[in-house]
């Protein structure tokens, strides 16, 4: 807006120095041509700043993404049970992005809104600085109601990002446990539900735009009184001969452009503040130290490896049920080599036993050990490439069943096809994957979706496989069909085994056999000797099983 009065004054000063014609001609075209080369570079300078404020933006927004990815994945397990996926997405994606524009786009037109209002509050006071320093009484109280309009602001910001958490959370849930909703017809409910929670959205984004309509409200109120204020005293010092017309007019032009810099500023600043309030969870997120290393302490070299696994009077209740004990001094001795079965009622703890093995969580009391090492002192990274796992439901990734067979070994990317191959075919997963027009191509779905519970068990085993060290540990949950019982069977050979039994066959083949009952061991030793026990748990557990088959039932007898 100045920019013409500028040219207005430059020609008027021409003019009126009361040159000749040629040379007014002349100083004329070279101002023309100069404001022409500073009008292409004012649009160059722009673009430059746009282009830069984006790219770097961009680049400010990957890093903090990979950061904030990184710090969730080394949490520990504990961790997890807390904070619910959909949660943790939406600080990785709407938090960041939020965050993102805020020192981005955002920083730069700010930017430009600064320099315009530095510029312009400069030239006040070159023009006038006693008028200057009369008309800016505005910019203290103003100040102040500005922080605390940024502090409210910050709060509404925090809170609406934790409502849209709360709404990605139940919508993560529920797409992608879709089958379970068709099964109890939940569809329409639960679009009301959701409905409910984005209405929470909405309620915090009216009143964010209620203040910040407020707040603009305020500052374009300033801005006229900065103008009113002017017209006074500017008049004021007009008739005291202390200020010409032109200085009057120029200090005026200059009072709108200061006026038209703090809208920019306003803006500028409820965008940064919304920025900081997004901010918030990120920086708690990037600032939280998992409870446990991941990868530091001790590594054994494979003579050290031999396999035997001790726990000792270990306690344990998950942090989220710390009033709920799950084992109280819990013993248990697997020799190295051998196989022992782990069987108890439902929700005994078999699972948690193997969790604490892997060190997912740690015992409030006693030790687990490996040969003699307390598994604490142990690299927990190591540890766990240690320890080949199949689980009951293994979950697979959605990508191709060869990927998903390479993601057992270190370095996936070295993994030949035949290596692939080799694999599938001892865990007894070669055939049906060939049977698929794809094969080892065909794309498994979400978790593995598109495959039968046997298949995707049979997948984990051979992902299980690429995983194989010498004297590795094994943790087994999975034995309900014939060809998932043979590959797991291969895959053991020769290694310590904890197997969570389910079926009899599985049991007599184990070396022995441990009962977990009233949170510790009840009852160890071989399986047939255990049997023999008439009054002893594992008998009567196995009587109670209703997945005993009836010929075994008469074989107990
Ligand atoms: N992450 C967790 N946080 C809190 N409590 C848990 C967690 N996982 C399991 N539990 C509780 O710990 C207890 C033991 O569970 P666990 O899964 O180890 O039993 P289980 O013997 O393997 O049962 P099942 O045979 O039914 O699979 C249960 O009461 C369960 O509710």
């Amino acid at each position: 807006m100045s920019a013409p009065f500028f040219l207005g004054r430059v020609i008027d000063t021409i003019y009126s120095s009361g040159a000749d014609t040629e040379a007014m001609t002349a100083s004329l075209t070279s101002l023309c041509l100069m404001l022409t080369g500073v009008f292409l570079c004012g649009g160059a300078a722009n673009a430059a700043r746009v282009y830069l404020m984006q790219a770097s933006g961009n680049q400010i927004v990957r890093n903090l993404r990979s950061s904030v990815f990184s710090a969730i994945l080394k949490q520990e397990v504990g961790f997890f049970d807390r904070n619910r996926t959909g949660e943790l997405i939406n600080r990785l994606s709407a938090d960041t992005a939020m965050v993102g524009h805020s020192i981005t786009d955002n920083l730069s037109d700010g930017l430009r809104a600064v320099a315009q209002a530095v510029a312009g509050v400069s030239m006040m006071f070159y023009v006038s600085p006693n008028l200057a320093g009369f008309v800016l009484m505005i910019v203290p109280p103003l100040a102040v109601l500005a922080i605390i309009y940024g502090r409210y602001l910050r709060s509404i910001a925090k809170r609406t990002q934790d409502a849209l958490a709360q709404a990605t959370q139940l919508a993560e849930e529920r797409i992608s446990n879709i089958r379970t909703v068709r099964a109890f017809g939940k569809e329409l409910s639960e679009v009301d539900v959701y409905t409910q929670k984005t209405d929470d959205v909405l309620a915090l984004a009216k009143k964010e735009a209620f203040i910040r309509a407020g707040f603009f409200g305020v500052t374009g109120l300033s801005g006229n009184l900065m103008i009113l204020s002017v017209l006074y005293k500017g008049g004021l010092l007009m008739a005291s001969q202390h200020m010409t017309v032109g200085e009057l007019s120029s200090f005026l032009m200059y009072t709108f452009w200061v006026g038209i810099s703090i809208a920019g500023l306003s803006s500028f600043y409820s965008e940064l503040m919304k920025g900081f309030g997004a901010g918030a969870r990120l920086w708690e997120l990037l600032d939280r130290k998992p409870e446990f290393p991941l990868n530091e302490g001790q590594v054994l070299s494979p003579d050290q490896l031999k396999g035997q696994l001790e726990f000792c009077d270990v306690s344990f209740a998950y942090p989220t049920r710390k009033e709920a004990p799950i084992f109280q001094n819990l013993n248990l001795l697997v020799p190295a080599g051998t196989i022992m079965a782990v069987v108890g009622p439902s929700g005994s703890g078999k699972s948690s036993l193997v969790s604490l093995l892997l060190r997912l969580y740690d015992p409030d009391a006693g030790t687990i050990s490996i040969d003699g090492h307390d598994i604490r002192d142990l690299n927990p990274y190591w540890l766990r490439n240690h320890i080949g796992t199949v689980s009951q439901e293994p979950v697979l990734f959605s990508c191709s069943i060869r990927d998903n067979i390479a993601y057992g070994a270190a370095d996936p990317g070295a993994v030949t096809a035949e290596d692939v191959h080799n694999a599938a075919r001892v865990a007894n997963a070669y055939g049906f994957i060939q049977s698929f027009p794809k094969g080892f191509d065909t794309v498994v779905g979400e978790k593995g979706v598109l495959l039968s519970g046997g298949q995707k068990q049979r997948i984990a085993i051979a992902r299980a496989l690429l995983k194989v060290n010498k004297n590795m540990l094994f943790a087994l949950d999975a034995e309900n069909e014939f060809l998932v019982q043979e590959a797991l069977e291969r895959l053991v050979e020769g290694r310590t085994v904890v197997i969570i039994a389910h079926r009899l066959s599985t049991i007599k083949n184990a070396d022995s056999v441990a009962v977990l009952d009233q949170q510790r061991v009840g009852e160890c030793g071989q399986p047939t000797q255990l049997l023999a026990n008439r009054q002893g748990l594992f008998r009567k557990l196995m009587e109670k099983q209703a997945f005993l088959q009836e010929e075994q039932q008469r074989a107990l007898l």
